[in-house]
């Protein structure tokens, strides 16, 4: 069974090509997958695999919004084997892992995936390195919360990018107070987030850039999460008064853009792919 592995600002994923749809993606075997003793380690999986193919295997129940049969459809799942609508990092490692390895022969596509069609764009696409802006969508504004951490509790702007996200900017946060967080499972309220939420901790803007950490559903912290700048960037410019703008998002694992316009949004970055391999059927089989 042939892999691959590759990230986006070191949010990382196990690619699996998956054409006609045969491998049972169990929570149970994605969780061993992506663990990082037990399995390969990740963050969360791709499975690469048209729209059209995954209807018809019943992965799918109907075709998402903008997107078609024939278009690539990014099944992805958490490291702990949950299903998420949405991933920006993985969106651009899946269009840059399709045209590097020659799947997909444009530099313009849509990706499918359950939060809707991503229309993608992909500036370079090398063997290891690649540049990618994924057009994210309308963004929603879903109102006021908080998060507690560490007996604290901080105010943040709900937010639908797809998937749901709680960006919480904070004042009293610089680059060096943020490094110092004690990121251990944020508290938040499940009246607000029924199906649990991704946490940002983020400072306000400065010269157009904020830093950013997040706590992630269905994985714990990652270095990066592209939903999450988007839910950052978002929130940071309602701090300012403001609904528009391009902001520079620095994470631990490096750095995207992301641009507000009109209520819609689009994230650029990088792409790493780092190796392809085969995992061994007989370890598989026997996490069934
Ligand atoms: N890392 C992703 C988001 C992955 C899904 C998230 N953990 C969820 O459960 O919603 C990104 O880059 O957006």
């Amino acid at each position: 069974m042939e892999f691959s592995k590759g990230h986006g600002t070191e949010n990382d994923f196990v690619i699996l090509p998956d054409p006609d749809v045969r491998l049972d993606l169990a929570p149970a075997r994605v969780a061993a997958l992506c663990d990082r003793r037990r399995g390969l380690g990740a963050d969360g999986v791709l499975r690469v695999a048209r729209t059209g193919a995954l209807l018809d295997a019943g992965v799918l129940e109907s075709l998402p919004d903008g997107a078609g049969a024939d278009d690539w459809f990014m099944d992805y799942r958490n490291a702990d084997g949950s299903i998420a609508e949405m991933c920006g990092n993985g969106v651009r490692v899946f269009a840059h892992y399709l045209t590097s390895h020659g799947l997909e022969t444009r530099s313009d596509f849509v990706v499918g995936s359950r939060a809707g069609g991503k229309p993608v764009q992909v500036h370079t696409s090398g063997p290891v390195s690649g540049e990618v802006t994924v057009d994210m969508g309308v963004v929603h504004q879903l109102g006021e919360s908080s998060a507690t951490l560490d007996g604290r509790v901080y105010p943040g702007l709900g937010i639908d990018v797809g998937n749901p996200h709680l960006a919480c900017v904070d004042a009293h946060f610089t680059g060096a107070a943020l490094a110092a967080l004690d990121l251990i499972s944020p508290g938040f309220d499940p009246g607000f987030f029924p199906h649990g939420v991704n946490i940002e901790f983020l400072t306000p803007l400065t010269s157009g850039s904020v830093d950013m950490r997040v706590y992630e559903r269905g994985v714990g912290e990652t270095r990066s999460c592209g939903t999450g700048t988007v839910a950052a960037a978002v929130a940071a410019l309602k701090y300012d008064g403001v609904d528009e703008g391009t902001v520079q998002v620095r994470i631990p694992g490096g750095a995207v853009q992301v641009r507000v316009e009109a209520g819609r949004a689009w994230l650029r970055g990088p792409s790493v792919l780092v190796a392809t391999g085969t995992i061994d059927d007989d370890w598989w089989s026997a996490l069934a």
